[in-house]
């Protein structure tokens, strides 16, 4: 088991539906619906998937910020999530932000200062740092929530979109970044829509598709079959499109639990 960095085992995590629509409003389904794999330590494995089909709640789930319903998650080794939102204080400046994760995280004194170091090194903010963060723009943002996570050198890195924002130089910075932290033998998982990115990044792929996992395996296979879905999707009409994702949603709505009827119950005893 010390082999896997991560292992889900039926996994599936449910929503409440916010949908203005009244048929379904306030029903649950499933965000991920009994997904199983396991993620060997040291591998770079890309999620894909079309929008809304899972892969942010995988990124929370993998991260533990949010737990799942069903199922059982096994992590070996510290995890951290790297996204556009990254659950920074906007009232707090950006140093304020290391001292607040630092002090939530147990770090001493000189381990926070170790990270305020690194954060200036790499996020490259000048005095933006001891700014509130509600005055960043966004790049200025994913600077400093990936500067952060990567100076904790955690043994699990989730990247959620995080290089699509931001000026290109940082971005390349970010992949450089990332290609070390790959030959050091860090777990990687990469959320992206950039099917290239994920190609020239990764070993393996998970495709997700409606919460359900559709694919796990070499990086070249999975993104041609994903690929090819894609262009079919897309060389459907608008119309046709929509009739479909609406059809694939609703086999995700947890159907309210049907009355036992006498007969079953008289069956069962
Ligand atoms: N907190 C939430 N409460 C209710 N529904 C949610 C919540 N978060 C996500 N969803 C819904 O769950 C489904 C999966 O969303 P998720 O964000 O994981 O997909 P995604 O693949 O990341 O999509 P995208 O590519 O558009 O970002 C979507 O239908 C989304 O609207």
């Amino acid at each position: 088991m010390e082999d896997y960095a991560v292992i889900f085992d039926h996994v599936s995590k449910i929503y409440t539906l916010k949908s203005n629509d009244k048929k379904h409003k306030g029903k649950q389904f499933y965000a991920l619906k009994d997904v199983s794999f396991k993620i060997p330590v040291g591998e770079v494995v890309g999620i894909l998937g079309t929008n809304g089909s899972g892969k942010s709640t995988m990124s929370v789930i993998l991260s533990g910020i949010s737990e799942p319903e069903e199922g059982k998650i096994t992590v070996n080794g510290e995890q951290a999530l790297i996204a556009i939102n990254t659950g920074l204080n906007q009232q707090l400046t950006g140093l304020e932000n290391i001292q607040l994760k630092g002090a939530l995280l147990g770090l001493k004194k000189k381990q926070v200062q170790k990270i305020v170091d690194d954060v200036i090194e790499f996020a490259e903010l000048g005095d933006f740092l001891y700014q509130p963060v509600k005055k960043y723009s966004s790049g200025m943002k994913s600077r400093l929530g990936f500067s952060i996570n990567l100076a904790l050198d955690p043994d699990i890195i989730v990247v959620d979109e995080a290089l699509s924002v931001g000026d290109k130089g940082f971005a390349k910075k970010c992949l450089d970044k990332m290609t070390e932290l790959k030959k050091s033998g860090k777990t990687i998982i990469f959320i992206s829509h950039s099917l290239p990115q994920v190609l020239s990044f990764c070993d393996t792929a998970i495709w997700l598709e409606g919460g359900i996992l559709k694919e796990y395996g070499e990086i070249k296979t999975v993104a041609s079959h994903y690929d090819e879905y894609v262009k079919e999707l897309n060389a459907l009409s608008k119309k046709e499109q929509k009739k479909l994702l609406n059809k694939k949603f609703e086999q995700r709505i947890i159907k309210e639990k049907k009355k036992e009827s006498f007969l079953n119950r008289l069956f069962e005893r």
